[in-house]
This record gives structure tokens, C-alpha cells and sequence, in this order.
């Protein structure tokens, strides 16, 4: 579904020259959900922005299903960190949610289907007349992944989305993803950095050397495919793959 051939990225202003990514290359199948770790400025959110078409590459490409990407593709949604910033306070939370459905020109009837259901999925139909500003953090952000689930994305990309929230809401929107990535059969890359919520939801986890930026390891996540917050994390092997990426990022940390 996702083909990132030697991709490279520097960003260029009239007085320096930044090589946020040196080259990578890996590729995600339709149906998987792969997180990406990596050191604090490595370019995991310039690598989000590449494969969501909205940054100019300097070299290589991406590919949406063998599609190579030069804008936004058609059926990706992207969830961001700041869902304070990407939820329109004037507009209700319904409203919000059927906006990109509108520009998508989808007919009134279906968006009202498409709109009751992923409130419903994210469990905020009780909210649905709010605006952003009446609901907390973690309700803010479940409209934000409820916008995108309306959306029927095929490709998922989500940056950090639960970097601003607190442990226990944390916990839910994890199992939240969790369970619409099973429902929906929608492809995940998942970008955090903690190591600890990549091994607990990813398949996979790619973890990114220090800028300019390569892959330093391309790890399976070899855990039960069904997962709970007790249970994996207080497995032994969950430790063991902690461990282990934990100790990679700090060498790509020294190297740098
Ligand atoms: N618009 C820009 N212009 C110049 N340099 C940039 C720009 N955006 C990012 N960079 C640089 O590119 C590198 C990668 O940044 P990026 O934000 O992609 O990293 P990150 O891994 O997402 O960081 P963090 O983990 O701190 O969120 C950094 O050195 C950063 O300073």
C-alpha cells in the first residue's frame, strides 16, 4: 500500500541548508499497522509529510498503492498532534466531521450515515452538537480521529496524535486505534515517540537513526496479535522489544 523508496529530504532557505533525511526505504502492506520511532528531530514528521503529499521531496519517492504521490492522495487521512489546532472552534463537532466530506462531495444522506457512525465508533454521539472548546483534550482528539474514520480512508497517518493527553486517555485512544484499525482494515503508520506505545500497538516498528536521517532497524513485533493494556505490556517479551529499541535509540542518540 505504502512504497517509500529512497527517500530524501533537505530542507533549503536562502541561508542554510537542513538534510532532515538522508534516505530511506520501506514499505508497508495493505492492512498493516507500523509505527515509527526515532530520536527527537530525526524527521519523523517531515517523513509523515512526504507520504501525505504535502512536502516537496529532494529525492526518491513515495507510492500509494503504486501510485507515486505529488499531492495529497486521494483516500489518506492524516490525524496531527494538535487537534486544538485542527478542529474549527465555531463549528459544532458534527460539523467538523462533515466538512471533509462535503469537499469530498459526498450527498447529504451518506454523510449523516458516515457522520452518526464514526461518532458512534469513537463513542462522542452525545457530543455531536458541542463545539471543540466544551470538550476535554481526549474527546477533542477522538473528533479528530472520528473526522478521519468518516472519511474511509484506505491509508491512515497519524503524528503523535497522543502526545498532548494523559496516561489513561492515552491508554483508551490507543485501544481505540486499535479497534478500528481491525474494524476498518485501513493502513496505519503510526508516528510516536514512545517506545512503549509503538510496541503495544505496531506490527511492526521502524526505529530512525539521529538527522540525516536512515533506518537503523526494521523490527517485527512478535506479540499476540490480540492485545490488551494488561496482559502485552505485562508480558515478558514486550520488555524484551522495549528493551531493545530503547537501547537502539540511545545509540543512534551517541552517534550523533
Ligand atoms: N520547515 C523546515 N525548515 C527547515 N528545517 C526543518 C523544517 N522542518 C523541520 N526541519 C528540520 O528537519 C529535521 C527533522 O524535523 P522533524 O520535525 O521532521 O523531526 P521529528 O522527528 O518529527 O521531531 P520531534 O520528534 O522533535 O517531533 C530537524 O532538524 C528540523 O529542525
Amino acid at each position: 500500500m505504502l512504497e517509500i523508496a529512497e527517500l530524501r529530504k533537505v530542507y533549503e532557505s536562502p541561508n542554510r541548508s537542513v538534510e532532515a533525511i538522508r534516505s530511506l526505504t520501506f514499505s508497508v502492506g495493505a492492512g498493516e499497522l507500523v509505527c515509527v520511532v526515532g530520536p527527537s528531530g530525526c524527521g519523523k514528521t517531515t517523513l509523515l509529510r512526504s507520504v501525505a503529499g504535502l512536502l516537496p521531496v529532494s529525492g526518491g519517492q513515495v507510492r500509494v498503492a503504486g501510485v507515486p504521490v505529488t499531492g495529497p492522495p486521494p483516500r489518506m487521512a492524516v490525524v496531527f498532534q494538535e487537534y486544538a489546532r485542527s478542529l474549527f472552534p465555531w463549528m459544532t463537532v458534527r460539523q467538523n466531521v462533515e466538512l471533509p466530506l462535503k469537499e469530498k462531495r459526498i450527498p447529504a444522506p451518506r454523510r449523516l450515515e458516515l457522520v452518526s457512525g464514526s461518532l458512534e465508533a469513537v463513542g462522542l454521539t452525545d457530543a455531536a452538537d458541542a463545539h471543540p472548546w466544551q470538550l476535554s483534550g481526549g474527546m477533542q482528539q477522538r473528533v479528530a480521529i472520528a473526522r478521519a474514520v468518516a472519511y474511509e480512508p484506505r491509508v491512515l497517518l497519524m503524528d503523535e496524535p497522543f502526545a498532548a493527553v494523559d496516561a489513561q486517555t492515552r491508554a483508551d485512544l490507543e485501544d481505540l486505534i486499535l479497534a478500528l484499525w481491525r474494524d476498518l482494515g485501513v493502513t496505519i503508520l503510526f508516528v510516536t515517540h514512545d517506545i512503549d506505545e509503538a510496541v503495544y500497538l505496531g506490527q511492526r516498528v521502524i526505529v530512525l537513526s539521529s538527522s540525516p536521517t536512515v533506518i537503523m532497524e526494521d523490527l517485527k513485533i512478535d506479540l499476540p496479535a490480540q492485545r490488551d493494556q494488561l496482559t502485552t505490556r505485562s508480558l515478558p517479551r514486550f520488555g524484551e522489544l522495549r528493551g531493545h529499541i530503547y537501547e537502539r535509540i540511545q545509540r543512534a542518540r551517541e552517534a550523533r
